[in-house]
Protein backbone atom coordinates (compact mmCIF):
# COMPACT_ATOMS: atom_id res chain seq x y z
CA UNK A 1 0.00 0.00 0.00
CA UNK A 2 2.43 2.53 1.32
CA UNK A 3 5.99 2.94 1.11
CA UNK A 4 7.77 4.98 3.62
CA UNK A 5 6.58 4.83 7.48
CA UNK A 6 3.16 4.86 8.60
CA UNK A 7 1.35 7.76 9.80
CA UNK A 8 1.07 7.23 13.52
CA UNK A 9 -2.39 8.75 15.29
CA UNK A 10 -1.73 9.46 18.80
CA UNK A 11 -5.52 8.68 20.85
CA UNK A 12 -6.42 10.38 23.83
CA UNK A 13 -9.32 8.41 25.45
CA UNK A 14 -12.32 10.19 26.93
CA UNK A 15 -14.59 7.58 29.31
CA UNK A 16 -13.66 4.12 29.93
CA UNK A 17 -16.91 2.01 29.69
CA UNK A 18 -18.01 -0.99 26.99
CA UNK A 19 -17.39 0.68 23.83
CA UNK A 20 -13.89 2.61 24.88
CA UNK A 21 -12.69 -0.80 25.75
CA UNK A 22 -14.47 -2.43 22.82
CA UNK A 23 -12.37 0.45 20.49
CA UNK A 24 -9.16 0.24 22.52
CA UNK A 25 -8.81 -3.09 22.09
CA UNK A 26 -9.19 -2.65 18.08
CA UNK A 27 -6.56 0.11 18.37
CA UNK A 28 -4.17 -2.37 19.68
CA UNK A 29 -4.77 -4.87 16.61
CA UNK A 30 -1.93 -4.79 14.50
CA UNK A 31 -2.66 -2.49 10.72
CA UNK A 32 -1.01 -5.18 8.61
CA UNK A 33 -3.99 -8.11 9.40
CA UNK A 34 -6.27 -5.45 7.80
CA UNK A 35 -3.63 -4.45 5.05
CA UNK A 36 -3.15 -1.63 5.74
CA UNK A 37 0.87 -0.71 6.12
CA UNK A 38 -0.05 3.38 5.28
CA UNK A 39 -0.97 4.12 9.75
CA UNK A 40 -0.66 2.74 13.27
CA UNK A 41 -2.47 3.98 16.33
CA UNK A 42 -1.35 4.58 19.31
CA UNK A 43 -3.33 4.81 22.64
CA UNK A 44 -1.08 7.78 24.60
CA UNK A 45 -3.79 8.44 27.14
CA UNK A 46 -6.60 7.65 28.76
CA UNK A 47 -9.76 9.71 31.06
CA UNK A 48 -11.90 8.66 33.30
CA UNK A 49 -14.29 11.39 34.77
CA UNK A 50 -14.58 8.83 37.79
CA UNK A 51 -11.07 8.55 39.32
CA UNK A 52 -7.56 8.04 37.36
CA UNK A 53 -7.73 4.40 38.93
CA UNK A 54 -10.20 3.45 36.96
CA UNK A 55 -8.44 5.02 33.81
CA UNK A 56 -5.52 2.90 34.85
CA UNK A 57 -7.65 -0.70 35.45
CA UNK A 58 -8.62 0.21 32.15
CA UNK A 59 -5.48 -0.51 30.49
CA UNK A 60 -5.31 -4.06 32.17
CA UNK A 61 -8.53 -4.28 30.78
CA UNK A 62 -7.53 -4.26 27.21
CA UNK A 63 -4.17 -5.55 28.00
CA UNK A 64 -1.76 -2.83 26.03
CA UNK A 65 -0.97 0.95 26.32
CA UNK A 66 0.74 0.37 29.58
CA UNK A 67 2.64 3.50 29.33
CA UNK A 68 -0.25 5.87 28.60
CA UNK A 69 -1.03 8.40 30.72
CA UNK A 70 -3.85 8.22 32.72
CA UNK A 71 -6.32 10.94 34.33
CA UNK A 72 -8.87 11.10 36.29
CA UNK A 73 -10.57 13.98 34.39
CA UNK A 74 -11.76 14.81 30.91
CA UNK A 75 -10.63 18.17 31.23
CA UNK A 76 -6.74 17.35 32.24
CA UNK A 77 -7.26 14.73 29.17
CA UNK A 78 -8.02 17.39 26.44
CA UNK A 79 -4.89 19.22 27.34
CA UNK A 80 -2.42 16.42 27.33
CA UNK A 81 -0.17 17.79 24.76
CA UNK A 82 0.85 14.47 23.44
CA UNK A 83 -2.69 13.66 22.40
CA UNK A 84 -3.39 14.21 18.86
CA UNK A 85 -7.01 12.98 18.49
CA UNK A 86 -9.74 12.75 21.70
CA UNK A 87 -12.15 9.07 21.40
CA UNK A 88 -15.33 10.28 23.10
CA UNK A 89 -17.03 7.39 24.45
CA UNK A 90 -19.48 8.74 26.81
CA UNK A 91 -23.23 8.35 26.33
CA UNK A 92 -25.03 10.84 24.00
CA UNK A 93 -26.02 13.09 26.51
CA UNK A 94 -22.51 13.88 26.94
CA UNK A 95 -21.43 14.24 23.48
CA UNK A 96 -21.93 18.00 22.79
CA UNK A 97 -20.48 19.46 26.05
CA UNK A 98 -17.43 16.66 25.76
CA UNK A 99 -16.61 17.28 22.11
CA UNK A 100 -16.76 21.13 23.25
CA UNK A 101 -14.26 20.25 25.78
CA UNK A 102 -11.84 18.43 23.70
CA UNK A 103 -12.12 21.08 20.22
CA UNK A 104 -11.44 24.06 22.56
CA UNK A 105 -8.48 22.94 24.39
CA UNK A 106 -7.65 22.26 20.25
CA UNK A 107 -7.88 18.84 19.94
CA UNK A 108 -9.49 16.36 16.69
CA UNK A 109 -12.36 14.69 17.84
CA UNK A 110 -13.55 11.47 16.79
CA UNK A 111 -17.38 11.59 18.75
CA UNK A 112 -19.01 7.83 19.32
CA UNK A 113 -22.78 7.59 17.65
CA UNK A 114 -25.65 9.40 17.88
CA UNK A 115 -23.38 12.45 17.05
CA UNK A 116 -25.50 15.01 19.65
CA UNK A 117 -28.89 15.00 21.42
CA UNK A 118 -30.36 18.00 19.05
CA UNK A 119 -29.57 18.91 15.35
CA UNK A 120 -28.65 22.22 16.72
CA UNK A 121 -25.57 21.19 19.01
CA UNK A 122 -24.25 19.24 15.80
CA UNK A 123 -24.57 22.41 13.92
CA UNK A 124 -22.62 24.09 16.98
CA UNK A 125 -19.80 21.47 16.50
CA UNK A 126 -19.16 21.85 13.25
CA UNK A 127 -18.95 25.49 13.49
CA UNK A 128 -16.19 24.84 15.95
CA UNK A 129 -14.56 22.22 14.59
CA UNK A 130 -14.27 24.28 11.03
CA UNK A 131 -13.67 27.91 13.28
CA UNK A 132 -10.50 26.12 14.67
CA UNK A 133 -10.01 24.09 11.45
CA UNK A 134 -9.99 20.74 13.36
CA UNK A 135 -10.65 17.21 12.31
CA UNK A 136 -14.46 15.96 13.29
CA UNK A 137 -16.19 12.62 12.56
CA UNK A 138 -19.37 10.65 14.36
CA UNK A 139 -17.76 7.48 15.15
CA UNK A 140 -20.36 5.34 12.72
CA UNK A 141 -18.09 2.69 12.24
CA UNK A 142 -19.75 0.62 10.42
CA UNK A 143 -19.87 2.93 7.47
CA UNK A 144 -15.99 2.15 7.25
CA UNK A 145 -16.14 -1.44 6.41
CA UNK A 146 -15.15 -3.10 3.44
CA UNK A 147 -18.57 -4.44 3.18
CA UNK A 148 -20.00 -1.38 3.25
CA UNK A 149 -18.07 0.14 0.86
CA UNK A 150 -18.33 -2.82 -1.04
CA UNK A 151 -22.19 -2.29 -1.30
CA UNK A 152 -21.65 1.09 -2.20
CA UNK A 153 -19.68 0.49 -4.94
CA UNK A 154 -22.34 -1.78 -6.09
CA UNK A 155 -24.96 0.72 -6.10
CA UNK A 156 -22.75 3.39 -8.00
CA UNK A 157 -21.86 0.76 -10.75
CA UNK A 158 -25.34 0.18 -11.31
CA UNK A 159 -25.12 -3.68 -10.63
CA UNK A 160 -28.84 -3.22 -8.87
CA UNK A 161 -30.89 -0.80 -11.56
CA UNK A 162 -31.86 2.51 -10.45
CA UNK A 163 -32.45 2.36 -6.41
CA UNK A 164 -35.73 3.07 -5.09
CA UNK A 165 -36.16 2.02 -1.82
CA UNK A 166 -33.96 0.58 1.06
CA UNK A 167 -35.43 -1.11 4.16
CA UNK A 168 -33.16 -1.43 7.04
CA UNK A 169 -34.05 -2.64 10.58
CA UNK A 170 -32.24 -2.94 14.29
CA UNK A 171 -33.82 -4.26 16.77
CA UNK A 172 -32.99 -6.12 20.23
CA UNK A 173 -35.44 -8.59 22.20
CA UNK A 174 -34.65 -7.15 25.45
CA UNK A 175 -37.90 -8.12 27.28
CA UNK A 176 -37.61 -8.64 31.07
CA UNK A 177 -37.67 -12.07 31.56
CA UNK A 178 -40.83 -11.38 33.87
CA UNK A 179 -43.11 -8.27 33.75
CA UNK A 180 -43.81 -6.24 30.91
CA UNK A 181 -40.77 -3.84 31.33
CA UNK A 182 -37.46 -3.88 29.72
CA UNK A 183 -34.32 -5.78 31.01
CA UNK A 184 -32.56 -2.70 31.42
CA UNK A 185 -32.26 -0.70 34.93
CA UNK A 186 -34.11 2.37 34.87
CA UNK A 187 -30.92 4.47 34.71
CA UNK A 188 -29.13 2.61 32.21
CA UNK A 189 -28.21 4.36 29.35
CA UNK A 190 -30.47 2.67 26.70
CA UNK A 191 -33.63 3.84 27.91
CA UNK A 192 -32.73 6.61 31.13
CA UNK A 193 -33.75 10.09 29.20
CA UNK A 194 -30.77 11.88 31.16
CA UNK A 195 -28.35 10.62 29.45
CA UNK A 196 -30.44 10.41 25.87
CA UNK A 197 -31.37 7.00 25.76
CA UNK A 198 -33.96 5.07 23.70
CA UNK A 199 -34.32 3.53 20.60
CA UNK A 200 -33.80 5.85 17.83
CA UNK A 201 -30.75 7.84 19.39
CA UNK A 202 -29.23 4.51 20.27
CA UNK A 203 -30.35 2.08 17.84
CA UNK A 204 -31.87 3.32 14.87
CA UNK A 205 -28.92 5.81 13.57
CA UNK A 206 -27.73 1.98 12.61
CA UNK A 207 -30.72 1.44 9.93
CA UNK A 208 -31.06 5.40 9.33
CA UNK A 209 -26.81 4.84 8.36
CA UNK A 210 -28.31 2.69 5.72
CA UNK A 211 -30.74 4.81 4.55
CA UNK A 212 -28.41 7.56 4.40
CA UNK A 213 -25.38 5.65 2.57
CA UNK A 214 -27.77 3.63 0.01
CA UNK A 215 -30.23 6.56 -0.75
CA UNK A 216 -28.02 10.43 0.43
CA UNK A 217 -25.04 9.92 0.48
CA UNK A 218 -24.66 8.53 -2.88
CA UNK A 219 -27.10 11.44 -4.73
CA UNK A 220 -24.48 13.77 -6.75
CA UNK A 221 -23.61 16.88 -4.52
CA UNK A 222 -25.61 19.07 -6.82
CA UNK A 223 -28.65 17.05 -6.15
CA UNK A 224 -28.30 16.56 -2.81
CA UNK A 225 -31.68 16.51 -1.15
CA UNK A 226 -32.65 15.83 3.34
CA UNK A 227 -35.62 14.06 3.35
CA UNK A 228 -39.03 14.60 4.87
CA UNK A 229 -39.62 12.34 7.40
CA UNK A 230 -42.49 10.72 9.05
CA UNK A 231 -42.21 8.97 11.89
CA UNK A 232 -43.88 7.16 15.47
CA UNK A 233 -43.02 6.06 18.45
CA UNK A 234 -44.57 4.12 21.42
CA UNK A 235 -42.64 5.55 24.68
CA UNK A 236 -41.32 3.35 27.33
CA UNK A 237 -41.86 3.97 31.34
CA UNK A 238 -38.88 6.02 31.69
CA UNK A 239 -39.91 8.64 28.57
CA UNK A 240 -37.80 7.08 26.42
CA UNK A 241 -38.78 5.38 23.06
CA UNK A 242 -39.09 1.28 23.07
CA UNK A 243 -39.96 1.64 19.73
CA UNK A 244 -40.04 3.89 16.70
CA UNK A 245 -40.63 3.72 13.24
CA UNK A 246 -39.23 6.69 10.74
CA UNK A 247 -39.96 6.64 7.08
CA UNK A 248 -37.64 9.28 4.88
CA UNK A 249 -38.56 10.27 1.83
CA UNK A 250 -36.74 11.55 -1.00
CA UNK A 251 -38.96 12.97 -3.94
CA UNK A 252 -36.51 14.92 -6.15
CA UNK A 253 -35.01 11.52 -6.23
CA UNK A 254 -38.06 9.23 -5.88
CA UNK A 255 -36.50 6.95 -3.53
CA UNK A 256 -37.89 6.06 -0.09
CA UNK A 257 -36.10 4.86 3.27
CA UNK A 258 -37.59 3.08 6.08
CA UNK A 259 -35.48 3.08 9.12
CA UNK A 260 -37.05 1.09 12.09
CA UNK A 261 -36.23 0.03 15.67
CA UNK A 262 -37.38 -1.64 18.82
CA UNK A 263 -35.78 -3.18 21.88
CA UNK A 264 -38.93 -5.48 22.21
CA UNK A 265 -38.73 -7.46 19.39
CA UNK A 266 -35.06 -8.99 17.33
CA UNK A 267 -34.30 -8.24 13.11
CA UNK A 268 -33.30 -11.55 13.21
CA UNK A 269 -33.41 -14.56 15.87
CA UNK A 270 -31.78 -17.03 13.62
CA UNK A 271 -30.02 -15.20 11.27
CA UNK A 272 -31.67 -15.66 8.15
CA UNK A 273 -33.77 -12.53 7.44
CA UNK A 274 -31.49 -9.69 6.42
CA UNK A 275 -31.46 -6.48 8.25
CA UNK A 276 -31.15 -4.42 5.13
CA UNK A 277 -33.15 -4.50 1.42
CA UNK A 278 -31.48 -1.94 -0.68
CA UNK A 279 -33.94 -2.40 -4.01
CA UNK A 280 -33.36 -1.45 -7.16
CA UNK A 281 -34.54 -2.04 -10.84
CA UNK A 282 -32.70 -4.78 -11.46
CA UNK A 283 -32.32 -6.47 -8.21
CA UNK A 284 -32.01 -5.99 -4.65
CA UNK A 285 -28.93 -6.51 -2.05
CA UNK A 286 -29.67 -7.86 1.26
CA UNK A 287 -27.21 -6.90 4.19
CA UNK A 288 -27.71 -9.99 7.24
CA UNK A 289 -27.91 -8.39 10.94
CA UNK A 290 -26.75 -6.89 12.82
CA UNK A 291 -27.22 -3.31 10.71
CA UNK A 292 -24.35 -2.41 13.05
CA UNK A 293 -21.88 -5.01 12.37
CA UNK A 294 -22.84 -6.98 9.34
CA UNK A 295 -20.36 -10.10 8.04
CA UNK A 296 -22.71 -11.04 4.80
CA UNK A 297 -24.57 -9.96 2.05
CA UNK A 298 -26.35 -11.30 -0.29
CA UNK A 299 -26.70 -9.78 -4.05
CA UNK A 300 -30.62 -10.91 -5.87
CA UNK A 301 -31.14 -10.04 -9.48
CA UNK A 302 -34.56 -9.67 -10.59
CA UNK A 303 -33.90 -12.71 -13.07
CA UNK A 304 -33.41 -14.91 -9.70
CA UNK A 305 -29.78 -15.26 -9.64
CA UNK A 306 -28.31 -14.85 -6.31
CA UNK A 307 -24.46 -14.72 -4.77
CA UNK A 308 -24.09 -14.79 -0.87
CA UNK A 309 -20.78 -13.21 0.06
CA UNK A 310 -19.26 -13.59 3.81
CA UNK A 311 -16.69 -10.34 4.69
CA UNK A 312 -15.47 -11.33 8.48
CA UNK A 313 -13.92 -9.01 10.25
CA UNK A 314 -9.75 -9.82 10.40
CA UNK A 315 -8.83 -11.10 13.89
CA UNK A 316 -5.42 -10.52 14.92
CA UNK A 317 -3.74 -14.09 16.42
CA UNK A 318 -1.49 -11.83 18.54
CA UNK A 319 -4.34 -10.04 20.05
CA UNK A 320 -6.10 -13.42 20.68
CA UNK A 321 -7.81 -13.45 17.63
CA UNK A 322 -9.54 -9.94 18.43
CA UNK A 323 -10.85 -8.05 15.51
CA UNK A 324 -14.10 -6.05 16.28
CA UNK A 325 -14.10 -3.94 13.24
CA UNK A 326 -13.63 0.11 14.79
CA UNK A 327 -10.34 -0.23 13.48
CA UNK A 328 -11.66 0.88 9.63
CA UNK A 329 -12.79 4.52 11.11
CA UNK A 330 -9.66 4.52 13.41
CA UNK A 331 -7.64 4.15 10.03
CA UNK A 332 -10.16 6.77 8.36
CA UNK A 333 -9.32 9.40 10.89
CA UNK A 334 -5.53 9.10 10.37
CA UNK A 335 -5.61 8.87 6.60
CA UNK A 336 -7.67 12.09 7.02
CA UNK A 337 -5.59 13.84 9.65
CA UNK A 338 -2.20 12.92 7.54
CA UNK A 339 -4.22 14.09 4.47
CA UNK A 340 -5.05 17.69 6.50
CA UNK A 341 -8.94 17.00 5.74
CA UNK A 342 -10.99 17.98 8.49
CA UNK A 343 -14.16 15.71 7.59
CA UNK A 344 -14.19 12.63 6.17
CA UNK A 345 -15.78 12.10 2.85
CA UNK A 346 -17.47 8.91 3.98
CA UNK A 347 -19.48 10.74 6.60
CA UNK A 348 -19.37 14.51 6.12
CA UNK A 349 -20.44 17.18 8.58
CA UNK A 350 -23.38 18.07 6.36
CA UNK A 351 -24.73 14.51 6.60
CA UNK A 352 -24.50 13.50 9.92
CA UNK A 353 -26.31 16.96 10.55
CA UNK A 354 -29.09 16.01 8.64
CA UNK A 355 -29.18 12.38 10.05
CA UNK A 356 -29.13 14.59 13.64
CA UNK A 357 -32.39 17.02 12.13
CA UNK A 358 -34.11 13.44 10.84
CA UNK A 359 -33.53 11.52 14.45
CA UNK A 360 -34.50 15.02 15.58
CA UNK A 361 -37.89 15.24 13.89
CA UNK A 362 -38.80 11.61 14.23
CA UNK A 363 -37.89 12.39 18.14
CA UNK A 364 -40.35 15.16 17.85
CA UNK A 365 -43.40 13.21 15.93
CA UNK A 366 -43.48 10.59 18.35
CA UNK A 367 -43.37 13.22 21.52
CA UNK A 368 -39.90 12.11 22.83
CA UNK A 369 -38.13 14.71 25.23
CA UNK A 370 -34.90 15.43 26.46
CA UNK A 371 -33.87 17.49 29.48
CA UNK A 372 -32.48 21.10 28.99
CA UNK A 373 -28.89 20.15 30.92
CA UNK A 374 -28.32 17.64 27.95
CA UNK A 375 -29.90 19.68 24.71
CA UNK A 376 -28.68 23.04 25.40
CA UNK A 377 -26.10 24.39 22.85
CA UNK A 378 -24.26 26.45 25.07
CA UNK A 379 -20.49 25.18 25.65
CA UNK A 380 -20.17 24.86 29.29
CA UNK A 381 -16.60 23.85 30.21
CA UNK A 382 -17.88 23.55 33.99
CA UNK A 383 -20.92 21.37 32.92
CA UNK A 384 -21.83 18.30 35.18
CA UNK A 385 -21.25 16.26 31.70
CA UNK A 386 -17.62 17.73 31.59
CA UNK A 387 -16.61 17.80 35.18
CA UNK A 388 -18.03 14.37 35.90
CA UNK A 389 -20.95 15.03 38.40
CA UNK A 390 -23.61 13.80 36.21
N1 LIG B 1 -20.10 1.90 17.97
C1 LIG B 1 -20.68 0.94 18.68
O1 LIG B 1 -20.78 -0.21 18.29
C2 LIG B 1 -21.23 1.25 20.00
C3 LIG B 1 -21.34 2.55 20.37
N2 LIG B 1 -21.82 2.86 21.58
C4 LIG B 1 -21.91 4.29 21.91
O2 LIG B 1 -20.85 4.57 22.82
C5 LIG B 1 -21.27 5.49 23.82
C6 LIG B 1 -21.03 4.89 25.19
O3 LIG B 1 -21.67 3.66 25.29
P1 LIG B 1 -21.12 2.49 26.25
O4 LIG B 1 -19.67 2.45 26.22
O5 LIG B 1 -21.88 1.28 25.93
O6 LIG B 1 -21.61 3.05 27.66
P2 LIG B 1 -21.04 2.66 29.09
O7 LIG B 1 -22.13 3.01 30.04
O8 LIG B 1 -20.47 1.32 29.10
O9 LIG B 1 -19.83 3.69 29.29
C7 LIG B 1 -20.01 5.07 29.26
C8 LIG B 1 -18.87 5.72 30.01
O10 LIG B 1 -19.09 7.11 29.95
C9 LIG B 1 -18.61 7.70 31.15
N3 LIG B 1 -19.66 8.51 31.78
C10 LIG B 1 -19.52 9.80 32.14
N4 LIG B 1 -20.62 10.27 32.73
C11 LIG B 1 -21.49 9.23 32.75
C12 LIG B 1 -22.80 9.10 33.28
N5 LIG B 1 -23.46 10.09 33.87
N6 LIG B 1 -23.40 7.90 33.15
C13 LIG B 1 -22.78 6.88 32.55
N7 LIG B 1 -21.53 6.96 32.03
C14 LIG B 1 -20.89 8.13 32.14
C15 LIG B 1 -18.17 6.59 32.07
O11 LIG B 1 -16.76 6.49 31.95
P3 LIG B 1 -15.77 7.17 33.04
O12 LIG B 1 -16.33 6.83 34.38
O13 LIG B 1 -14.50 6.53 32.76
O14 LIG B 1 -15.76 8.65 32.77
C16 LIG B 1 -18.79 5.36 31.47
O15 LIG B 1 -18.03 4.21 31.69
C17 LIG B 1 -22.72 5.82 23.48
O16 LIG B 1 -22.72 6.96 22.68
C18 LIG B 1 -23.18 4.63 22.65
O17 LIG B 1 -24.22 4.93 21.74
C19 LIG B 1 -22.14 1.90 22.50
C20 LIG B 1 -22.05 0.59 22.18
C21 LIG B 1 -21.63 0.15 20.88
O1 LIG C 1 -23.90 1.17 18.85
C1 LIG C 1 -24.45 0.20 19.31
O2 LIG C 1 -24.31 -0.97 18.66
C2 LIG C 1 -24.51 -2.17 19.34
C3 LIG C 1 -25.67 -2.10 20.28
O3 LIG C 1 -25.77 -3.28 21.01
C4 LIG C 1 -25.48 -0.93 21.20
O4 LIG C 1 -26.57 -0.80 22.07
C5 LIG C 1 -25.34 0.32 20.44
O5 LIG C 1 -25.02 1.38 21.30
Amino acid sequence: MASGNPYTLKWGIMATGGIAETFCKDLLCSPAVRGADDVRHEIVAVASSSSSKRAAEFLQKINGAFDAKTYGSYSELVVDPNVDIIYVATPHSHHFQNTMLALEAGKHVLCEKAFTVTAAQARKLVETAKAKKLFLMEAVWTRYFPLSIKVRELITSGEIGTVFRTIGDLSINSNAEEGSGLSFADSHRMVNPDLAGGATLDLGVYPLTWVFQTLYHLQPEQDKEAPTVIASSNKYTTGADENTAIICSFPGHNSIGIASTTMRADTDPENVVPAVRIQGSKGEIQVFAPAYRPTKYRVVKKNGEAQTFDVPQPADPARNGWGHGMFWEADECARCLRDGKLESATLPWKESIVIMETMEEALRQGGITYPELITTDVYDPKSPLNTGNQ
